[in-house]
């Protein structure tokens, strides 16, 4: 499969902790502070639900998740994840390359990683960080305009050694802003 151009994402979030990133609407902080399958979520909101793979190649990692990742041989994955067409997310993870190759992520495709990890509960997920960010360049590709700032989360997902870092942008048209239009 050859890759999207959107692939890797143009963005370069700046992450922080929960408690630093003042959250404008309890709805909003319930999407992003939910520690259950995002996917699942989702689905629960439209018909058609779609994971668009964007790519899913070994890429530099940023500095930061070099820094959570650890030696940890990786590759990464890019999705949009969409809701009767609409593009609602935007995730990148980082998977160790082992599990794609002979593992639980071999085949991945275009399947939801979500029903991987949380399908067993061998991975224990850790607290979310998360982040603020404006992202024209994505969203001029996309064809969405937004009216505010998106917000996104990445947790860490740990089973043994392993480390799945999955990082996800709230698109402008997501649920998760449903009942916040600020002016
Ligand atoms: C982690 C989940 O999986 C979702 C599916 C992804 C994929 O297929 O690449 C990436 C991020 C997720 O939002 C989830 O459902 O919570």
């Amino acid at each position: 499969m050859s890759n999207s151009p959107l692939f890797p994402l143009p963005v370069a979030p700046h992450w922080h902790t929960a408690n630093e990133v003042v959250v404008p609407e309890a709805h909003l902080k319930n999407w992003l502070q939910d520690t259950g399958s995002l996917t699942e979520r989702l689905q629960a909101h439209c018909r058609h639900f779609e994971v668009q793979l964007l790519g899913q190649q070994k890429t530099q990692l940023s500095a930061d998740e070099l820094e959570i990742i650890g030696s940890q041989l990786s590759v990464v994955r890019e999705v949009i994840l969409r809701g009767d067409g609409q593009p609602w997310v935007a995730a990148r993870s980082v998977l160790p390359k082992a599990l794609t190759e002979d593992g639980p992520f071999a085949a991945l495709g275009s399947q939801s990683l979500g029903r991987i990890l949380f399908n067993d509960h061998l991975f224990e997920r850790r607290p979310f960080e998360l982040c603020q960010l404006e992202a024209p360049n994505l969203l001029e590709t996309l064809g969405c305009e937004s009216k505010h700032r998106l917000f996104g989360r990445r947790s860490l997902f740990c089973y043994q050694h392993w480390r799945v870092m999955v990082a996800e942008i709230f698109l402008p048209q997501c649920p998760a802003y449903k009942l916040w239009s600020p002016r």
